[in-house]
C-alpha cells in the first residue's frame, strides 16, 4: 500500500543518510525541500523530492498538501506520562508563595504522586496513561521515552512498567521505558537513604532487567534527592544488568551530577537549568546528549537550560516535555518548540533539530525516526496552510497541526 504525498509547500528535515545527532553550529541547518512529494510503502518511507522530479503521480493513496508543511513527528525523549491524579493544589499553593521545595519538603510533590499511584489500580493507571499518549500523539508525537519513578516501592514500580509495556502493545507510536526507582527517597526510608539505594540496587534493578522491563536507567541526581554517590552507585548496577543510564541533573544545582552521567556513559543528562562552564568542557568530551526542559523552567519559573550556550559550545542540544504531574502538566511539544526559540534563544531551526534527530538519539532511536530518510519510519506531521516553517514555533498556543502518521497510518 503506498502513499503519495504532493504539492508539500516545505518538507522538513530531509537527510539522504541517517545522521545519528546535529552539534554546534550544524543545528542552524535544517534541510528543507520547498514544492516537494513524499512516498511512502506500508510504514516506511521510501522516496521524496521536488515536484519536478515527481515523474509519475501513481500510489494507492494521494494526499495534495498545498500549502502545507511537512515534517518528522516530535521525538520527545523525557517524559513520566504514566501517573496516577493529578497535583493542581500544589500549582495553586505554589501561586501563594510556596517553593517546589517546601512543596517536597513538607511531603509533596513526587512523594503525593506516589502515595496516588501506589492507591491506583493498573487497569484504572493504564486508562489514565492512555489518555494522555493519545493526545500527545495527537500534537505530534511518534515517539516518546515513559519513565517510571512514581512507584517507589517495588510493587508499584513493577506495575509502572507493566503499564508502560501495555502502551507499547496497544499504541502504534515508538515507546521506551525507563526505570526511575531514584526518584525521591520514600517516607519509610527518610533515615535510611541507603537503605533505598541498596532495595534499588539489589531487587527493583535485577527484577526490572529480568523481566525486560526498561531499557533505561535513570536517577533524580539533586540535593535532598540522591548525591552522588547514590547516582553511581545506581548508573553502575543498572549498567551491569544492560540498562543505559540517562539522568535528571543540575535542576536546580550544579554538584558534578554531569561528569558522574558522562563518565557512566549516560545517553543523555536531563534538565541542565543551572549549568557551570566545567559542565560545558565535561560535555564536550563527550557523546552524551544535553537535554532541555523548556516547559519545566515555564511552569515552574525556574531558569531556562542555557541552550545558546551549549549550542555555541560546539554541543548537540535536544528538547523534551518532561510531561509529569508536578512540574511540567504538558506534553506539548509544540509549545515546547515555542518556548525553546521565545525564552531561549534558539531559531526554529534549532529547535526543530533538537526536538527531531537529537531527541531520537537521546532516546536511542535515531536509526528509525527523527528524520525524512528512505528506510525510516513513516511518522509525519502534515501542517495546516502556514506561510512558513518559522510559524510554528512563532504562533504560539494555536494547534497548526492538520493530521499526524504513525506507521503509514493517519491517527
Ligand atoms: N525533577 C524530577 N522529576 C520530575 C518532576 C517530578 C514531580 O514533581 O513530580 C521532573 O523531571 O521535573
Ligand atoms: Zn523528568
Amino acid at each position: 500500500m503506498t502513499t503519495l504525498i504532493i504539492n508539500i509547500k516545505e518538507l522538513l528535515q530531509v537527510r539522504e543518510n541517517h545522521i545519528p545527532k546535529i552539534s554546534g553550529r550544524d543545528m542552524k541547518q535544517l534541510p528543507i525541500i520547498k514544492d516537494a512529494y513524499l512516498l511512502i510503502d506500508d510504514d516506511t518511507i521510501v522516496g521524496f523530492g521536488t515536484m519536478a522530479d515527481c515523474k509519475k503521480i501513481e500510489a494507492d493513496t494521494i494526499i495534495d498538501a498545498t500549502g502545507k508543511v511537512v515534517l518528522p513527528t516530535w521525538c520527545d525523549s523525557h517524559t513520566h506520562i504514566v501517573y496516577a491524579g493529578n497535583r493542581e493544589q500544589e500549582f495553586v499553593d505554589r501561586i501563594n508563595g510556596f517553593s517546589y521545595e517546601d512543596i517536597a519538603n513538607r511531603g509533596g510533590g513526587i512523594l503525593n504522586s506516589a502515595e496516588k499511584l501506589q492507591q491506583t489500580s493498573e487497569d484504572d493507571l493504564y486508562e489514565q496513561s492512555a489518555n494522555r499518549l493519545q493526545q500527545v500523539m495527537q500534537l505530534g508525537t511518534g515517539a516518546i521515552e515513559i519513565k517510571s519513578g512514581y512507584g517507589l516501592t517495588i510493587e508499584a514500580e513493577l506495575k509502572m512498567l507493566r503499564v508502560i509495556k501495555r502502551l507499547k502493545q496497544n499504541f502504534p507510536l515508538k515507546i521506551e521505558a525507563t526505570l526511575l526507582a531514584a526518584h525521591a527517597v520514600p517516607k519509610e526510608f527518610k533515615d535510611n537513604k541507603e537503605g533505598f539505594v541498596d532495595l534499588i540496587v539489589n531487587d527493583m534493578i535485577p527484577t526490572v532487567a529480568n523481566e525486560q522491563l526498561a531499557k533505561y536507567i535513570d536517577v533524580f541526581c539533586e540535593k535532598g534527592y540522591f548525591d552522588l554517590i547514590d547516582t553511581e552507585r545506581i548508573l553502575k548496577a543498572g549498567t551491569a544488568h544492560g540498562l543505559i543510564p540517562k539522568i535528571h541533573v543540575n535542576q536546580f544545582n550544579a554538584f558534578g551530577g554531569i561528569e558522574i552521567g558522562v563518565n557512566n556513559q549516560a545517553l543523555s543528562v536531563d534538565h541542565l537549568e543551572v549549568l557551570n562552564d566545567s559542565d560545558i568542557e565535561v560535555l564536550k568530551n563527550s557523546e552524551t546528549m544535553p537535554v532541555a526542559l523548556p516547559s519545566c523552567s515555564y511552569f515552574l519559573s525556574i531558569p531556562y537550560t542555557p541552550a545558546r550556550k551549549l549550542i555555541d559550545a560546539g554541543l548537540p542540544l535536544a528538547l523534551a516535555s518532561d510531561y509529569n504531574p508536578g512540574s511540567t502538566p504538558s506534553g506539548n511539544m509544540n509549545f515546547v518548540i515555542s518556548t525553546a526559540c521565545i525564552k531561549m534563544r534558539i531559531t526554529p531551526e534549532e529547535a526543530i533539530n533538537a526536538a527531531t534527530i537529537n531527541g531520537a538519539y537521546a532516546m536511542g532511536v535515531g536509526n528509525m525516526y527523527g528524520s525524512i530518510t528512505r528506510g525510516k519510519k513513516a511518522n509525519i506531521i502534515i501542517t495546516k496552510d502556514i506561510p512558513s516553517y518559522a510559524f510554528l514555533p512563532y504562533a504560539f498556543g494555536s494547534n497548526h497541526i492538520y493530521k499526524v502518521m504513525i506507521n503509514g497510518q493517519f491517527i
